[in-house]
């Protein structure tokens, strides 16, 4: 396992990796868990070269208390990556190394794909994504990265941004890994309490409720159904459900039998932000 803090070294370490196969880039904001895990197991098995970076990204957070409060791990982070794989990069630079100048974001225009659910709810939210995964895609140059679909917004932005950027990398969706309740793994679960964290396996019931629903029923009437089941769950604050196409992720008007649907969801819980989404179709 090698530990690299600079953008400088790291350069120099993978210049002659990238002429003898490829290399694959997992980002994450650390905190890792089984989730984290599996999109780096599927890095290591397609990938001569795996870099994993591990950077709580400022920009990206729209409330600094949220940030405040992201986990930070790093030794259980590395000791987590050493099971799966001796030979991984671990990057995990400072704030410095990685504004160089003023902590701030760029803007870019991801087609509207940014205004809605996550990017209405955090306003700039997607900007300080961009800003980071592209710096990180411009500084490693991966042939793949991969992304979860536990963030599916972020993956489509990101496969924008690869397309808007002519970043030449394959972006891979890996599927959402869930507890053993269907709660989605997240680094944000290790602040609730264990009656909560079992309460929140509620919102994974609901998405697959809804599923079953969506079948024969409108998407107005399955997200008001959905909302009205949440009044039951006071511990369990619904910010948003809505029904989107997978694709463009525009909210759904009417059903069409060649476009796929998503639904995504975001709660609170003991002032915790948890986010789902399943396919619907
Ligand atoms: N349960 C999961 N299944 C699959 N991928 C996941 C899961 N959780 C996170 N990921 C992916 O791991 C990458 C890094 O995510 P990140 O470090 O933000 O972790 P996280 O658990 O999503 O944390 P949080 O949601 O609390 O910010 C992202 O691409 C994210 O989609
Ligand atoms: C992609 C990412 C690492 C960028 O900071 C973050 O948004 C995340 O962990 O999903
Ligand atoms: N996994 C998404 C990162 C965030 O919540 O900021």
């Amino acid at each position: 396992m090698l530990l690299i803090k600079s953008r400088k070294q790291l350069k120099d370490h993978l210049s002659p990796l990238k002429k003898n196969g490829s290399l694959g880039l997992v980002p994450t904001m650390g905190a890792l868990h089984i989730g984290h895990a599996s999109l780096v197991e599927r890095a290591v098995k397609e990938n001569s070269s795996v870099v994993v970076s591990i950077f709580v990204n400022p920009t990206q957070f729209n409330n600094t208390e949220d940030l405040d409060n992201y986990p930070q791990t790093l030794t259980a982070d590395i000791e987590i990556l050493e099971k799966i794989s001796d030979q991984i990069i671990v990057f995990a630079p400072n704030i410095q190394e990685m504004y160089t100048e003023k902590v701030v974001s760029d803007t870019y225009d991801f087609d509207g794909l940014d205004k809605v659910m996550e990017g209405a709810f955090r306003e700039g939210h997607f900007n300080g994504v961009g800003t980071i995964v592209e710096a990180l895609l411009n500084l490693v140059q991966p042939n793949k990265a991969y992304f979860g679909e536990k963030d599916y917004q972020q993956l489509q932005i990101i496969r924008k941004l690869a397309e808007i950027r002519n970043i030449p990398v394959e972006i891979i969706g890996c599927p959402i890994v869930r507890e053993a309740n269907g709660l989605a793994f997240s680094s944000r679960n290790e602040r609730l309490s264990k009656k909560i964290r079992n309460e929140a396996s509620f919102i994974y019931k609901t998405l697959i409720t809804a599923k079953k629903k969506f079948g024969t029923k409108s998407a107005t009437h399955v997200i008001e159904w959905a909302s009205q089941q949440f009044k039951e769950h006071p511990d369990l604050e619904l910010e948003y459900i809505q029904i989107a196409q997978a694709d463009t992720l525009e909210p759904i008007i009417n059903k069409h039998q060649d476009k796929k649907y998503r639904a995504f969801i975001a709660v609170y819980a003991e002032g915790v932000r948890l986010i789902d989404n399943i396919a619907l179709n």
